[in-house]
Order: C-alpha cells, then sequence, then structure tokens
C-alpha cells in the first residue's frame, strides 16, 4: 500500500513538473535569449539523457532556483522544442505546411513510382519549410503614406542608388526588403554590417519618421481592411503598435482609431512608438489608446457595436516569428498553443460583439497552428450563430492586397496534439522510457482527449463535423519558404446581423489601485490615470481668455495631471460618454483611455495655459 502510494505521488509530482515547464515556457518573453553556457553545458548533458539535464538543474525538486526558469531552462536545453515542432508540423494533417495531395481518388490511379515521387517531392517542400526557418529573416520596411510626395522620391532615388527596388507585388511601391545578408543581427550595434550604407540609411530614416520597420506579411491585415479607412477602427491587441501605425497612415481627417492593448506597460510603449514616428498632428487627432482586457471591452454606452473595422491581432505563440528570433524554437511545446486557443476565442468573439452590422473584422496571428488559426475562427463563427443565427457573420474572400506575394488556403482539416514525456502516460516504472519527449495526438476527439488527462482539453481545438460550412477555405495562410518572409495567418470575417443581447453587459473593469505586492515591487494596476474630460470651471476659464478654442467635449485631461489638455478626437465623447457639447464631468467614460489625440493645451508656471505649436 505505502508503495503505491509512493508511486502515485511520484507520478503526480512528474506531471506537476511538466505542467510547470509547459506553462513556463508558454508565460517566457519571446524575445528571452538561450544563455550561452546553457548551450555548452546542453552538449555534455544531452549524451547522458534530456532527465540528466533536469536532474543536474534539480527541476521539482523544491530547490533554490526558481522553479519555473529552472523548468524552463530544462525544457530548452534539452532541444526538446525543435524536436516537438519537427514532429507535430511534419504528422499535421496533409496541407498545412506542403502543398494538399491529390484527392484519394486520383492518388489511388497514380503509378507505384508516380506515388513514390509525390511522397519525396512532400519531403522536399517540408525540408524547404524547414530550412527557410534557419535563415535569418530580411529587414522589411516601408516609406510611411504621410511622408510628402518629394520625400518619397527622394528616399525612393536613394535606395534605388544603394541596390534596392520596392518588392515587387507592392502595388504603391513603397515597401522594400534588404538582401538577406542584412538582416537584424548583422546591421545592429556591433554587428558585421552596421556600417553598410543601407543600414545607416534604414537607422536615419527610421529615427526620422519618414521609414517604418514593419514585417511584410504582417502589413496584410490593415491592407485587406481597406485603404480608405472613413470610418471607426478598433485595434483590439494594438502593442508594440506596428499596425495601429499603419492604420493611422492610412485614415482620413473623420476616422477614429482605437487601439487598445490589456498590459499597462504595452500601452505605454506603444504611445511612445507613435510618438517617435513623428506623424502629423492631423492624424493624431484621429487616435485614442486604451487599456482593457480585450475579450472584455467596454460597450460604447450610448451607440452600443459601433466600429466599422476590428483588427484582432491576437496574443499568439509566434512560430511563424521563428526567423526573427530563434529563441522560440528550442522552447516551442503544441500546449502552448491549445492554451492561447481559449483566450483567443474570447477577444475574437468581443471583436465581433462591437463590431457594426456591416463592418468587417480582421483576425490574424503569426503563427502557423491551425488551433490558433481556422479553430478560432470556426468557434468565433459559430458562437455569433448563437447569439444571432446562422449567416450571422462570414468569413470573407479577398483580393490579394499584394498580387504575386503567394498565399495559401486556410484548412479544414487538422490534428490536436499535446506533449507528453514517453513512459509517463502509461506509468511505466522504467524511468529510462521518461528520457523522451513526444507529441501526443489526439484523433479520437474531445472526450477521448479529457478521458486520457489532455491539458487544456476545450472542445472548439478539434475541427466540428460540419467544418465545411464555414468556409474557412477563405483564410489565407503566409508560409515563409514561398516569399521569404515570416508566417502569418489572416481571416476578414463581415457582420451581417446584430446579435442578440448578452446575459451580462460588458461594463469597464474597476480601476485597481496602485499598490506594492509583497515581494516590494508594483502590483499590476496601470501607471496612469485615464484621461476625462475637462471639468465646466477649468473650460470656462480658457474660453475668456481664448475665444476660438474648440468645443469641451474635444478637451480632456488625466485625473492626477491637470498641467495638461489633450486634444482627443471629435467622435470621443459622442462614443464614449453620450454628450457631444458641452463639459461632462459627471459622466464618466467606461473606456480607460490612457493616451488620446494630441496636446493642446501646458500650465505655465503662472497657472494660466499656453497653446501648444502644432507640429504641422
Ligand atoms: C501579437 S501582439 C500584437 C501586435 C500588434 N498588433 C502590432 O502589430 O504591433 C499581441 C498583443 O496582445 C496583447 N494582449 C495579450 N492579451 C490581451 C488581451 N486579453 N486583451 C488585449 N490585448 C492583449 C499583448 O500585450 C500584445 O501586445
Amino acid at each position: 500500500m505505502v508503495n503505491m502510494a509512493k508511486k502515485a505521488e511520484t507520478t503526480k509530482k512528474k506531471k506537476n513538473d511538466k505542467r510547470k515547464a509547459t506553462a513556463a515556457a508558454a508565460a517566457t518573453s519571446q524575445t528571452a535569449q538561450q544563455p550561452k553556457k546553457a548551450k555548452n553545458d546542453n552538449k555534455a548533458a544531452m549524451a547522458k539523457g534530456p532527465n540528466s539535464l533536469r536532474n543536474a538543474h534539480n527541476v521539482g525538486m523544491g530547490e533554490t532556483v526558481s522553479e519555473r526558469k529552472a523548468n524552463e531552462l530544462w525544457f530548452r536545453k534539452a532541444n526538446y522544442g525543435t524536436v516537438l515542432f519537427e514532429s507535430y508540423y511534419k504528422n499535421q494533417s496533409p496541407s498545412i505546411i506542403v502543398a494538399p495531395p491529390p484527392p484519394s481518388s486520383e492518388l489511388q490511379k497514380l503509378s507505384k513510382n508516380a506515388k513514390k515521387s509525390l511522397k519525396k517531392n512532400r519531403q522536399r517542400q517540408f525540408q524547404s519549410f524547414m530550412d527557410c526557418l534557419a535563415q535569418p529573416l530580411p529587414v522589411a520596411f516601408r516609406i510611411r503614406h504621410t511622408v510628402p510626395q518629394n520625400v518619397k522620391a527622394s528616399l525612393r532615388a536613394t535606395l534605388k542608388s544603394l541596390g534596392l527596388s520596392p518588392v515587387p507585388y507592392d502595388p504603391t511601391h513603397l515597401i522594400y526588403q534588404t538582401p538577406p545578408s542584412l538582416n537584424k543581427a548583422t546591421i545592429r550595434k556591433g554587428g558585421p554590417s552596421y556600417s553598410h550604407p543601407l543600414a545607416s540609411f534604414l537607422r536615419t530614416n527610421l529615427t526620422s519618421g519618414h521609414l517604418s520597420r514593419q514585417e511584410i506579411v504582417s502589413m496584410i491585415p490593415v491592407l485587406c481592411l481597406g485603404p480608405s479607412l472613413t470610418s471607426t477602427c478598433l485595434d483590439l491587441c494594438a502593442s508594440p503598435g506596428s499596425k495601429t501605425l499603419q492604420l493611422l497612415e492610412t485614415s482620413t481627417p473623420s476616422g477614429l482609431i482605437v487601439a487598445n492593448d490589456v498590459h499597462p506597460g504595452r500601452v505605454s510603449s506603444l504611445e511612445a512608438a507613435i510618438s517617435r514616428a513623428l506623424l502629423p498632428s492631423s492624424n493624431l487627432e484621429r487616435l485614442i489608446i486604451s487599456n482593457h482586457d480585450g475579450s472584455k471591452f467596454p460597450d460604447s454606452p450610448t451607440l452600443g457595436p459601433c466600429y466599422d473595422k476590428v483588427l484582432v491581432d491576437v496574443p499568439c505563440s509566434g512560430d511563424g516569428t521563428i526567423r526573427k528570433d530563434s529563441s522560440i524554437l528550442p522552447r516551442w511545446n503544441p500546449n502552448t498553443s491549445n492554451a492561447l486557443h481559449s483566450l483567443q476565442c474570447d477577444i475574437g468573439f468581443r471583436g465581433l460583439e462591437v463590431l457594426k452590422v456591416g463592418g468587417v473584422m480582421a483576425y490574424s496571428t503569426c503563427t502557423f497552428n491551425p488551433v490558433e488559426d481556422e479553430a478560432v475562427v470556426a468557434e468565433i463563427v459559430r458562437r455569433a450563430e448563437g447569439r444571432a443565427g446562422e449567416g450571422a457573420v462570414e468569413v470573407e474572400g479577398w483580393e490579394n492586397p499584394l498580387p504575386g506575394l503567394v498565399k495559401r488556403e486556410g484548412v479544414v482539416d487538422w490534428r490536436v496534439a499535446d506533449f507528453v514525456e514517453a513512459g509517463e502516460e502509461e506509468e511505466e516504472e522504467d524511468e529510462s522510457k521518461g528520457e523522451e519527449v513526444r507529441i501526443r495526438w489526439h484523433d479520437e476527439g474531445y472526450l477521448k482527449a479529457k478521458e486520457v488527462g489532455m491539458e487544456g482539453a476545450v472542445e472548439s481545438l478539434w475541427p466540428r463535423e460540419d467544418i465545411k460550412r464555414y468556409n474557412l477555405d477563405r483564410c489565407c495562410r503566409f508560409l515563409p519558404h514561398d516569399n521569404d518572409t515570416g508566417g502569418f495567418f489572416v481571416a476578414l470575417l463581415k457582420k451581417h446581423k446584430p446579435f442578440g443581447p448578452r446575459k451580462t453587459q460588458v461594463v469597464a473593469e474597476k480601476k485597481k489601485k496602485k499598490k506594492k505586492n509583497k515581494g516590494g515591487g508594483e502590483s499590476e494596476a496601470p501607471e496612469l490615470q485615464p484621461l476625462r474630460p475637462i471639468d465646466h470651471k477649468t473650460y470656462s476659464s480658457l474660453c475668456s481668455k481664448h475665444p476660438d478654442l474648440p468645443p469641451a467635449s474635444r478637451l480632456y485631461q488625466r485625473g492626477d495631471d491637470r498641467d495638461t489638455i489633450y486634444l482627443v478626437p471629435v467622435q470621443t465623447n459622442e462614443i464614449f460618454v453620450g454628450d457631444n457639447s458641452s463639459g461632462s464631468e459627471e459622466k464618466e467614460s467606461p473606456l480607460n483611455i490612457l493616451f488620446a489625440g494630441r496636446v493642446f493645451m501646458k500650465k505655465l508656471e503662472s497657472g494660466e495655459y499656453e497653446l501648444v505649436v502644432k507640429n504641422n
């Protein structure tokens, strides 16, 4: 009895260790680098097997080093991620990475030799995918739309003299890509190409705001949403802001852009990136930056679903960016994708809820993984149908905004997996079997997966029987070896019907108070107090000295900083407060606005406010 209890406890502990390793791998920042020393230790320990690595780091023994870090290190050192990645995508459904096989009726007609060569060809395709991932990503950049025509012409001429032409598939001739030898690693300070004329050209013009550095495939969602943004647009997961900037550049004077992110720190870096871009004030006057969990983004109290366009560029496992960040591969884990799926569904569905009828939403990720891509699209359409009936939302086909950039159809068939240490599921006593980590496929579906203890199993991870109904083939996949880019996924969804009422209305979360946690660090509370409409008293006193002031509805101040007055977008009060005419100190916006518009007035030492001159 005692032995059995001990065995059960060991098994439980092992499972806990594994769970922690997974969570750690998922939680670590994508930019985390593998420590140099780890690479050397790796070779010796790998020879003995991954468990010796784990023991060497005291993982699971409650030792001094933080267990989380040790678990993650163990996982990466064993290079499990790379092994899992290759095994996962090689054995995924046929058309995720390689071109779809011919239909079985045609396959049967092929000779033995033809079948063999087909198989070889598919292996070659997979290998070219893997080989491409091992190549660093060239630097992609574009000349900003907001740059005056004469400056555009001069930038193009200089680039031409440096031997660079716009990418052939860009009709605007504004997008460029460096040759492979000039990449993030070689052009950085201390890198071999730091002094290359193209590298210094890039530095100068990125600093001046003439150029924007952005991956080509990551430009696609905004390009698909349409160039004439005369409309109200919500970017639900906006930081670090490359797509928000793209939206701002192409918006027209009557447009509004609300850029939101859940992390207060990342909201501040979003604002900093936008300031660095040196956009004209007229573009900045169309922007609101808010801080909410995208899955609980507040309703407009006056208008309800009011956005013409919504961009949902969700947090994802990011394996499409391996060429840019090689640390992703050694810690790759299918459980990360499975765990993100539900959050992605919740954010995506909220995007559909706040979208106007007739509006369009772009859902995008930088992962190849269908459980974060097509599975999410299918689930949010299904949820929409639950609220508004069949045809409530439709996946739309779209013209390629970059004609010639190879895109592949979305898939309707995929497999779901998690990872296990071989031997663990059978609860083997033979420890040597626990040395191996491998993919465990759950082809029998959700119930069976739950039964065998798949972590994070939810039904929507699997393709449902009626999957063909969702037009998932209209989604687009971009693979690195097709265009020498990163990997990307985009789906466009159009809302056709109003959704019935939710059980509970979504209201802004209570603002958390800033407090010290036990460890002495700051809690997750936002650093900044939100902006609020200017109060009547301040506005009246300003009017007496500045007769041409904009209406009070356009002037906002931060709760704890009365020294600055912001000129916010025209629509702000109409959408978020419900009063478009006068100062409304009693009414509070449900939106946690951390930045908006541009700085309009500053308080002088004398206590008077002075107008801040526009930059253009
Ligand atoms: C893929 S990045 C977005 C990249 C951005 N759209 C761009 O083009 O620069 C995902 C972002 O989602 C944010 N995020 C994570 N969970 C979120 C949530 N629940 N609601 C809103 N944003 C979230 C992360 O902070 C991260 O900045």
